[in-house]
C-alpha cells in the first residue's frame, strides 16, 4: 500500500536524507583526516623532541636542566601546532627515568607510545610521550566552522538543485495530467490511470480519485441515458408500427366506406349520388375542353314480370348479372352506374354520338343474348342515347337522353335511340319527313332479332 504522504512531507524527507548522506560522508571525511593530521603532528613532535633530547644530550650528557630548557621548548612547540603533549618521560638504557614532566602525573607505561633514540655517543634512549585527549577536540573544533560552511554551501546547492528538478517535473507531470484530462472521450469515459511520481502523493491521488468519480458517474449517466434511449426507441417504434398499422387500417376502412358510400350494395356499379358528382365533373371538363361525351340510359324491359315470374331474389340476381354484362361491355371506356331500380346510365368520356351508338347497340345485342339464371330468363333493354352538346348542361343533356329512353319504350322496347338535338335533323329524319312523318326530336330505331323478340314475348306472357 502506497503511504500517504504530501509534497512537502516529500520534498523534505528526501532533503533530510540527502542532507545527512552529504553530511555523513563529509564529517566521517573530515574526522579521518583530522586523525591523520594529528598523527602527523604527533609524529613531528616525537621527532623534534628526540631531535632535541639527542642535541642537548650530545652537548652536555646527563645535564638534566638542558633537558628540561627542551621540554619547555617542547611544550611551546605543542602549544603552538595545537597538539598539547600531557606528558613526557625520558628513561635510559638501563630503564632509569632521566626526566619525568610534569612531576604531579604518573605515567603508565604500558599505554603509552615509546619511541627509541640512540644518541651520538651510542646511548640508548627510551622517549614516553602523553599527548592530551582533547587535542583531537580542538582540533576539530579548530577547523569545524570551514566545515560548517562547506556543508552549508552543499546544502544549499543541493536545495538548489532539488527545487530545479522538482519544478521541473512536477510542471511535466501537472501539464500531462491536465492534457490527459482535455482528452478524456466524453463519449466512452474511463478512469484515469495514476502518474507514477505524482501517485505517492496523498493530495494528487484524492484530487485524481475525484475526477475519477467525475468520470465515473458521467460513464454511468450515458451508460444509464443511453438505456433511456433505447427503451424510448423502442417503444416509439412499437408505437409507429402499431399506428402504421392502425393508419393502413383506417387507410382500408376509408377506402371500404368510400366504395359503401359510392357503390351500389346490389349491383356493385356506382350509385346515383356519385353519379350525379362524376356526371357534373364529365360535363364541365368536355364543356371547358370541347370534347365528346355521351350518355347512355339503360333501362331492362318488362322487369316487373321478371319479379313477378321468378320473384323478387331472382329478379335481384338477374339485376346483379345485368350490371355486371354492362360493365363488362362499356370496360374501362366508361362509367357504369345505378340510376334507380333497373335502370342504369352509362357515362362515356371522349364518345361521340356514333361510338355511343355503337357501343349502346352492342350492349343491347348482348343483353338480349344472354340468358340470366338457371331459368334461362331472356331480359332486353332499351336504351337512349344522347351526345353532349356546346353550352348544353348536365341536365339537359340527361333530360334529352330520358327523352329517347322514353321513345325506345314506346316505340317497342329492346332497341336504341338516338336523341339529336333540336334543329338538327339526321338523314333518318329527313327521311321521314319527306315521307310526311313527323320527327319532334329524335328518332333511330334497332331491328331487333328473331331471338330477342321471342324472348320479349316470353316475358309478355
Ligand atoms: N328484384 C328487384 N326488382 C326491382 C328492384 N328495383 C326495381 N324493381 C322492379 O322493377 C320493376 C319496374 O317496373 P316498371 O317500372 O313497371 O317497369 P318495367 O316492368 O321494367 O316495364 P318497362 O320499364 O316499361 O319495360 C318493378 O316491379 C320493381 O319492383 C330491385 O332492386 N330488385
Amino acid at each position: 500500500m502506497v503511504p500517504r504522504r504530501n509534497v512537502s512531507h516529500f520534498v523534505l524527507s528526501k532533503l533530510f536524507a540527502c542532507y545527512l548522506f552529504v553530511a555523513g560522508i563529509a564529517l566521517a571525511g573530515f574526522f579521518l583526516w583530522s586523525h591523520q593530521q594529528l598523527d602527523l603532528q604527533h609524529q613531528t613532535a616525537i621527532e623534534q623532541l628526540q631531535n632535541g633530547f639527542m642535541d642537548i644530550i650530545e652537548q652536555s650528557d646527563k645535564d638534566l636542566s638542558e633537558v628540561t630548557k627542551s621540554l619547555a621548548l617542547g611544550l611551546q612547540f605543542s602549544k603552538e601546532n595545537g597538539v598539547p603533549i600531557e606528558s613526557v618521560s625520558l628513561f635510559d638504557a638501563r630503564g632509569k627515568e632521566l626526566i619525568h614532566w610534569p612531576n604531579n602525573v604518573v605515567l603508565e607505561e604500558s599505554n603509552q607510545p615509546s619511541y627509541t633514540f640512540q644518541s651520538a655517543s651510542g646511548e640508548i634512549y627510551q622517549l614516553l610521550v602523553r599527548f592530551s585527549d582533547a587535542s583531537l577536540y580542538g582540533f576539530v573544533v579548530h577547523h569545524f566552522f570551514p566545515i560548517i560552511g562547506l556543508l552549508s554551501f552543499q546544502l544549499a546547492l543541493l536545495l538548489l538543485t532539488l527545487k530545479i528538478l522538482i519544478s521541473r517535473s512536477l510542471d511535466g507531470v501537472f501539464s500531462g495530467f491536465m492534457r490527459e484530462l482535455s482528452l478524456i472521450n466524453l463519449r466512452h469515459p474511463e478512469p484515469l490511470q495514476a502518474d507514477a511520481f505524482l501517485g505517492q502523493f496523498a493530495e494528487y491521488r484524492q484530487m485524481l480519485a475525484g475526477v475519477n468519480r467525475v468520470i465515473l458517474s458521467l460513464a454511468k449517466s450515458r451508460e444509464e441515458l443511453s438505456d433511456i434511449n433505447q427503451v424510448l426507441e423502442s417503444r416509439i417504434h412499437s408505437k409507429t408500427a402499431a399506428l402504421e398499422e392502425r393508419n393502413l387500417e383506417l387507410i382500408e376502412l376509408n377506402k371500404q366506406l368510400s366504395v359503401i358510400a359510392n357503390t351500389d350494395a346490389l349491383t356493385q356499379v356506382y350509385n346515383r349520388t356519385r353519379f350525379d358528382t362524376l356526371f357534373s365533373e364529365h360535363v364541365a371538363v368536355a364543356s371547358r375542353r370541347n370534347t365528346p361525351l355521351a350518355l347512355l340510359l339503360v333501362d331492362l324491359d318488362d322487369f316487373k314480370k321478371v319479379n313477378d315470374c321468378y320473384g323478387h331474389q331472382v329478379g335481384d340476381h338477374v339485376l346483379k348479372h345485368a350490371a355486371r354484362i354492362i360493365q363488362e361491355v362499356v370496360s374501362e371506356e366508361g362509367i357504369v352506374a345505378r340510376w334507380g331500380g333497373e335502370e342504369f346510365a352509362v357515362l362515356l368520356p371522349y364518345f361521340d354520338i356514333t361510338m355511343a351508338e355503337d357501343k349502346a347497340e352492342q350492349l343491347r345485342s348482348v343483353m338480349a343474348a344472354t340468358h340470366f339464371e338457371a331459368q334461362s330468363i331472356q331480359v332486353t333493354a332499351s336504351i337512349g342515347v344522347a351526345q353532349l352538346s356546346q353550352q348544353e348542361t348536365a341536365a339537359q343533356l340527361l333530360k334529352r337522353a330520358d327523352d329517347a329512353l322514353y321513345d325506345a319504350k314506346g316505340s317497342g322496347r329492346n332497341r336504341v335511340i338516338i336523341a339529336y338535338l333540336e334543329n338538327s335533323h339526321t338523314q333518318l329524319e329527313i327521311n321521314e319527313l319527306k315521307e310526311g312523318e313527323f320527327v319532334e326530336v329524335f328518332d333511330v330505331e334497332t331491328e331487333p332479332n328473331p331471338d330477342e323478340s321471342e324472348a320479349s314475348q316470353k316475358l309478355s306472357t
